[in-house]
């Protein structure tokens, strides 16, 4: 859970080499770098700057006369900074660097470059680098710092599957501009089923222990009731159930659909790189916000015991909360949803509703109302007014600030709150969508019955969540949101007897959880006192400390 050193490697560096090296570059490399022969990570984030890419400052000069290039750190905030594996365990990186060729800057992209010596480890003359220290979490991991000085590399090494420099220095541009960020949209791709599964092993926990902890009672002078008993603690836990299923069905999807756009860039479509970088973008940020969230409440849901290191959830909620920052801070990436949103309305607006991809194809159709007693699709119609009512109002706001002559930027900044509104409404539609679908296509039919309840609580619990942009213009009355409370209570009752096994389901072991609280055999409490006995502070009845701070001081006469 603290992370591995090796992580990066496959999670980044691996796939960067697979996506934007040549295969003849690969002959070279990948094979070496998947028998672990070599090292690496992906350099990209910097002292200075992280999100907006087009700033990065590390250069990558062609020089001509030597067909190298040549990777320069021109001041401090240029220095990489957070890359993990960097540190102390990889021997190479892919660095994204700013290309300059005939003095010209062509903006980021990738290299492959060596940092440290294959026999030694020791890291290569004109190459700074160096761990960056201890973090809210993730701290098995080396996270460094990197700096360059003047440091040559071949022309070759610049990554060469979508564009490339002949050795005179005319440059090959790549079929679309930001072909070189694919590493960041695979990883995004694959966020929403690891958060979901981060959010499923802190479920895991607080369920099982709710079982096992009695306290207070519902109808007096019986037994104390199992705290998993409350409809509190159902209304806590069971909807972050729900979302933990939504979220890996949706990741799913995403992960198929990256996979469809590699092979599609290979015959040089680019057509999806839009439609997928939109979508992962929002659902990086909803899901990494969400699980946060929902683990932080798994927590709590474990009272004081929660907030002990024996339940574990800290670290899980630490590893989580991370996803909230890499791979594009939430805000910048809902707002890069947003571009995609006010470019479907623009399009609608000019009458060419017919050229909406499919996600946003709902932008174009109104809703007057809905029947929510004739089910989920239903929902879904509601879940698509919101959506399309706050993506019109921000779009319709920034538009005419536009109109009024400010700045493009400007304009867009006034708007952002309301933008990255429309973002995450869209995005939840999307997640309510993909959990629909894919409990429609549960064959077991008994499975099929869990999860439809599973469906149900999260459709309610949402569209209670977002009840004010509903209410704001109509189109749900005040008597359906309390059908919608109505259902929620119904359907936290109806999953109670299944939820230890909806949790056991995902099938963690006591290992992967490491938690006291959430083991498989429901021993907590003997197994609390024996953790607590193991102590570092109870090898010992009697402190040095006692010797050196206390006594002398008790026995003060001040
Ligand atoms: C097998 C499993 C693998 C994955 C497992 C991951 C799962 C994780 C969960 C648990 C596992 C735990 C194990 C440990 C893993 C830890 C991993 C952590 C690793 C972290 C790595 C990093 O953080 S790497 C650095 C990431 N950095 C960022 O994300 C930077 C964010 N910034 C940007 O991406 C860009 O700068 C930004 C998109 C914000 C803006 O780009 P810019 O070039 O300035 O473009 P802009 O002018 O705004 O827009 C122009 C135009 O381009 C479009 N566009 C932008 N990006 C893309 C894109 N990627 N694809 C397509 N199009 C793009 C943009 O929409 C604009 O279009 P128009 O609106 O003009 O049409
Ligand atoms: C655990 C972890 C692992 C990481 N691993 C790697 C790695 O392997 N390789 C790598 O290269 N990097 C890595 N990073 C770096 C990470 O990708 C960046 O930190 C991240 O992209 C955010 O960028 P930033 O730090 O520049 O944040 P900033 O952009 O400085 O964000 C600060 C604040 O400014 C706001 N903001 C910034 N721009 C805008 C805007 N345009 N509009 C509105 N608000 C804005 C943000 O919303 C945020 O509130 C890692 C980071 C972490 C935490």
């Amino acid at each position: 859970m603290e992370g591995h050193p090796l992580a990066l490697h496959d999670v980044m560096f691996i796939p960067a080499l697979v996506a934007q090296a040549s295969d003849e570059q690969n002959k070279k490399w990948l094979r070496r770098a998947q028998r672990r022969e070599i090292v690496g990570c992906y350099a990209q984030t910097e002292l200075g700057h992280g999100s907006n890419l087009r700033k990065l400052e590390t250069t990558a000069t062609y020089d001509v006369s030597t067909q190298e290039f040549v990777l320069h750190t021109p001041q401090i905030t240029s220095l990489k900074w957070w890359p993990g594996g960097l540190g102390k365990s990889s021997n190479y990186a892919v660095v994204v660097a700013n290309m300059i060729v005939k003095e010209k800057h062509l903006g980021p992209h990738s290299f492959l470059v060596q940092l440290r010596d294959e026999i030694t480890h020791q890291s290569l003359k004109g190459i700074t680098v160096g761990d960056i220290g201890p973090k809210l979490s993730f701290n098995a991991i080396d996270n460094g710092f990197l700096g360059f000085d003047n440091y040559r590399i071949p022309r070759t090494n610049l990554l060469m599957r979508h564009s490339r420099v002949e050795p005179d220095g005319t440059y090959v541009k790549p079929p679309h501009a930001k072909i070189n960020y694919s590493a960041m949209v695979r990883v995004r791709s694959h966020m929403a089923t690891g958060q979901g599964n981060f959010l499923a092993q802190a479920l895991t926990i607080a369920v099982r222990y709710s079982t096992v902890r009695r306290q207070g009672f519902i109808e007096s002078g019986e037994q104390e009731v199992k705290v998993l008993d409350y409809q509190t603690q159902q209304h806590r836990l069971f909807p972050s159930i729900a979302k933990a299923y939504a979220f890996t069905f949706a990741g799913y999807e995403t992960i198929r659909l990256y996979e469809q756009l590699l092979k599609e860039v290979d015959t040089g479509n680019v057509s999806l790189m839009a439609d997928l970088h939109a979508l992962t973008s929002g659902l990086k940020s909803v899901v990494t916000h969400q699980t946060a969230q929902g683990i932080e409440q798994a927590r709590m849901a474990c009272g004081g015991h929660g907030y002990s290191q024996a339940s574990y959830i800290s670290e899980i909620f630490g590893v989580a909360v991370g996803g909230c920052t890499y791979e594009g801070e939430n805000m910048v990436m809902l707002l890069q949803l947003a571009r995609y949103l006010v470019k479907s309305v623009e399009q609608i607006k000019a009458g060419e509703s017919g050229k909406l991809g499919p996600l946003v194809a709902y932008l174009a159709v109104k809703v007057d109302g809905v029947d929510l007693e004739k089910g989920v699709e239903e929902y879904m119609k509601a879940f698509q007014h919101v959506s399309r009512l706050q993506t019109w109002k921000a779009s319709e706001k920034f538009l005419k600030l536009l109109k009024s002559g400010e700045k493009r930027e400007v304009a867009w900044n006034k708007s952002s709150v309301e933008l990255t509104r429309a973002s995450r409404l869209h995005t939840r539609l999307y997640i309510a969508e993909t959990f629909k679908r894919s409990v429609q296509e549960v064959a077991d039919p008994r499975l099929k019955e869990v999860l439809t309840d599973l469906l149900h609580l999260h459709v309610n619990y949402e569209l209670l969540d977002m009840a004010t942009y509903a209410l704001e213009d109509g189109f749900l009355s005040s008597s359906q949101l309390d059908y919608v409370r109505d259902q929620l209570y119904f359907y936290l009752a109806k999953i109670r007897p299944n939820a230890v096994s909806l949790v056991d389901s995902w099938e963690f072991s006591d290992m992967q959880l490491r938690s006291v609280l959430g083991r498989r055999d429901g021993n907590v409490y003997e197994n609390l006192v024996a953790w607590a006995k193991a102590s570092p502070l109870n090898k010992t009845d009697v402190l040095p400390s006692v010797e050196k701070y206390l006594k002398p001081m008790m026995n003060s006469k001040l």
